[in-house]
């Protein structure tokens, strides 16, 4: 039996070939079996980077080099033949599209069971287990692209179990899914850890549900340096200031304050921004909305919630006009949608998709951000300073004349924002927008957001975040099974248990706490 450490890295560092400085820098930590790691750092830090390190994908598969070693049970890992690496260190992708090769569920999870050369006759049990562990049954037969984002993460989760590796590295695993769906997804990964010898390493931006899985946490800080690895009650307790000045988010349970205070609604007119009217859409013969009406009013701030699938993102693209009802009708600023000129549309609204990258269309993070004001014509003089004034705001600069697809995954999120943001448009539709940020950006980016707000655009904001709609939302709409189960103000959400049950969604942590607090569980 070998007594050698799962991995041990050795003063590893890693640069990619078009940057100048190393992202991950010297960096020396062992990681046993059993261990279940939190690894932390702002965006940018270089965590995503570091597990493709760990599993042999990098720097083999980039533009890049890597000085220092890293050992797997005690062989360096330049010694595993290609593809080997990666069946004993799984990943789950912070991107799940990414991951996936083949058009259909079942067909993508046969094609992982071929490549590890598991016999026909084997692979129906195994596919059926898998998607059973992940609540994923029904989707068995279902195309992959038509699937929503929540469902897309369960599915590569399942990809990656069904190698049953050594070590699982889940980059941001619950990002897309539902509140429900995320406390069932860490309970599923409790479960593994229960029933498997399986190590896990988890990078997650906000880890208050994740904590009580986790035996250690390490730390990365901008430069891609070890900064802690220690038990999680250490870092959080001993070092809170340091994580808090890393843009890291301390969990809840640390926060000494957790008092939200809703922002008064500022909503003045009486003239919707936005109609919609008795709209119901339908994919082939699957119904997905079903007689949806609302207004949107200038300068409201509406999130819209509701389970993996329940149709957000579908509604969100009928707004901008992506999609087009099957029933009933929009009207933006008293004209019907269909009867907006193309680029006016386009100036007066913007429109953030689920999937940054399904957004980017130039070379440049620059000519991303300016894409839209040389569409209107604009001399560069005049637009320049607006430009570089969002690069500072988001982070960016440094990253001015990179390729927006080799950003990390925060970076790509607060770019799609960004280009959003050249001017003050009359409606933002925002699917997601926080998800994959660190502390320090998620509260600028709502800082943007609100300041908007305040000069009376209407903002519509697809979150999976109930502490942010707790905060900042003058109105929740409740999407289930694609319809309207609820439109009001947050708090009513909030004292309607049957309705958060059902539409699988969870109180902000405020309320959670209190109610723990009442009970006598905490003192
Ligand atoms: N291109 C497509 N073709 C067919 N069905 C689709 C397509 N896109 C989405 N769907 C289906 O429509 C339903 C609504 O999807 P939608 O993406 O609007 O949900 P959502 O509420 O945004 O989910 P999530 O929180 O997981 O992002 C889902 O059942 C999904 O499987
Ligand atoms: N393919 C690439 N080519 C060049 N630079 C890259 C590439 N991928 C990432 N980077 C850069 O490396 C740095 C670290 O990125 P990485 O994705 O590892 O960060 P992260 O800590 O996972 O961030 P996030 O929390 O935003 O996902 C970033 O500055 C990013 O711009």
């Amino acid at each position: 039996m070998s007594f050698s450490p799962l991995l041990e890295l050795k003063d590893y560092s890693f640069s990619y070939e078009s940057q100048e400085k190393p992202i991950i820098n010297n960096l020396s930590c062992t990681i046993h079996d059993g261990d279940s790691i939190l690894l932390m750092g702002a965006s940018g830090s270089g965590k995503s980077t570091l597990a493709l390190c760990l599993n042999g994908l990098y720097p083999e598969a980039i533009e890049g080099y890597s000085s220092g070693d890293i050992y797997f049970r005690g062989t360096n890992i330049n010694d595993f033949k290609k593809g080997e690496l990666n069946q004993k260190i799984g990943i789950v992708f912070q991107d799940p599209e990414s991951q996936f090769c083949m058009l259909k569920v079942e067909d993508e999870l046969a094609f992982t069971l071929e490549n590890l050369s598991v016999p026909r006759s084997e692979m129906v049990r195994k596919i059926d287990r898998v998607l059973d562990q992940v609540k994923m049954t029904n989707y068995k037969n279902r195309k992959i692209h038509e699937l929503s984002g929540g469902q897309k993460q369960k599915i590569a989760l399942a990809a990656v179990l069904l190698m049953e590796p050594d070590l699982l590295i889940l980059d941001e695993p619950t990002a897309n899914l539902d509140p429900v769906s995320s406390l069932e997804f860490i309970a599923l990964v409790g479960e593994l850890q229960d029933n498997t010898e399986m190590s896990i390493i988890v990078i997650e931006h906000q880890a208050d549900d994740w904590l009580h899985l986790m035996n250690r946490c390490i730390v990365l800080d901008q430069k891609g340096q070890l900064m802690l690895d220690d038990v999680p009650d250490h870092v959080f307790n001993q070092h809170a200031e340091l994580v808090k000045e890393l843009g890291i988010f301390l969990p809840n349970q640390y926060e000494n304050t957790v008092e939200q205070n809703p922002l008064p609604s500022i909503v003045s007119s009486t003239h919707p921004c936005m109609s919609v009217n008795q709209m119901s859409f339908k994919r082939k013969k699957d119904s997905i909305l079903k007689n949806i009406s609302f207004n949107v009013y200038p300068g409201e701030f509406i999130s819209i919630v509701g389970q993996n699938g329940a149709g957000k993102s579908t509604l969100l693209q009928l707004m901008s006009r992506l999609l087009q009802p099957s029933e009933g009708s929009v009207t933006f600023l008293n004209r019907p949608l269909n009867e907006w000129d193309e680029r006016e549309l386009r100036k007066r609204t913007g429109f953030v998709f689920q999937n940054p990258e399904h957004q980017f269309i130039t070379d440049t993070v620059y000519d991303e951000i300016t894409f839209g004001m040389k569409l209107n014509e604009k001399p560069e003089k005049d637009f320049k300073a607006v430009a570089n004034e969002l690069l500072e705001t988001f982070h960016l600069t440094h990253h001015k004349w990179s390729n927006p697809f080799a950003l990390s995954g925060g970076q790509k999120r607060r770019l799609s924002v960004a280009t959003m943001l050249d001017e003050t448009p009359d409606l933002l539709l925002f699917d997601e927008p926080t998800f994959g940020q660190d502390a320090h950006t998620t509260l600028e980016l709502m800082k943007i957001i609100i300041n908007l707000k305040r000069k009376g655009t209407s903002v519509v904001f697809i979150t999976h975040d109930m502490d942010l709609v707790d905060q900042y939302a003058d109105r929740v709409i409740v999407l289930n099974n694609g319809r309207i189960a609820l439109d009001g103000q947050p708090e009513e959400l909030w004292q309607n248990d049957d309705l958060l049950k059902e539409a699988r969604l969870r109180k902000p942590y405020r309320m959670e706490r209190k109610e723990v607090e009442s009970v006598g569980l905490i003192h």
